[in-house]
Order: structure tokens, then sequence, then C-alpha cells
């Protein structure tokens, strides 16, 4: 599922999916569909959803990942993030 999304996404529009049924977040500029993936996710539903639509870089690293969990955002990538220039 790598960069489904045509065009970069500004945060604005990367705010706009923060619904337990529409659920992205962002890590390190690339932008991660979590819908379905919350309901597996051993830290829970709730970490996830507390990031909807934002960045979650810091919370994603403030618990230190394995590889595992490193292969599995590879799956979950739609697309990258697009930063104002200027
Ligand atoms: C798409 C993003 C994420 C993925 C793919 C992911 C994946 C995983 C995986 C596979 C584990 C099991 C342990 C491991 O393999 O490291 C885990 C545990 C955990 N995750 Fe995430 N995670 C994500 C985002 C987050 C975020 C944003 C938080 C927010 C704080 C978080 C908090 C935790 C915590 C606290 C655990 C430990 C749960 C426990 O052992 O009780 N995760 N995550």
């Amino acid at each position: 599922m790598v960069n489904l999304l045509k065009t970069p996404l500004t945060y604005a529009e990367v705010a706009l999916h923060n619904t337990i049924d529409d659920l992205f977040i962002v890590i390190r500029d690339n932008i991660y569909d979590v819908t379905e993936f919350k309901n597996e996710h051993p830290g829970g539903v709730f970490r996830l959803l507390q990031q909807a639509g934002q960045d979650a870089t810091e919370a994603f690293e403030w618990n230190p990942h394995s590889e595992n969990a490193r292969e599995i955002l590879k799956d979950l990538k739609v697309g990258t993030l697009r930063r104002r220039v200027g």
C-alpha cells in the first residue's frame, strides 16, 4: 500500500483524517493509514486515536518500537507530507 496518494498532502489535509473510521498519522514526514491497523496495535487503539491526523513521530519514538513495528509501518504508508516552503 505504498503511495496511494498521488500528490503529497499538507498537514491541513492530513488533519481531515482524524476519526476512528478514517485515521491517518504522520511519522517522519510519511503518512500512514492506521484505520484497519488500530485494532491490532499492541499499544492499543487509544494511543493511535490520540495522534489522529497529527504528527505521531515523538509518540512513536517515546515507546521504543521493534524492527517488526517498523516493517508494519512500511505496509501502512499511503503517502508523504508536503511541507510549506518559505
Ligand atoms: C502506525 C504506527 C504504529 C505501529 C505500526 C505500531 C506498532 C506496534 C507494535 C508492533 C507493537 C508491539 C511491540 C513492538 O513490536 O515494538 C507496539 C507496541 C506499543 N506501541 Fe505502537 N505502533 C504505532 C504507533 C504507536 C504510537 C503513536 C504510540 C503512542 C504512544 C504507540 C505506543 C505503543 C506502546 C505503549 C506499545 C507497548 C504496548 C505494550 O507492550 O503494552 N505506538 N506498537
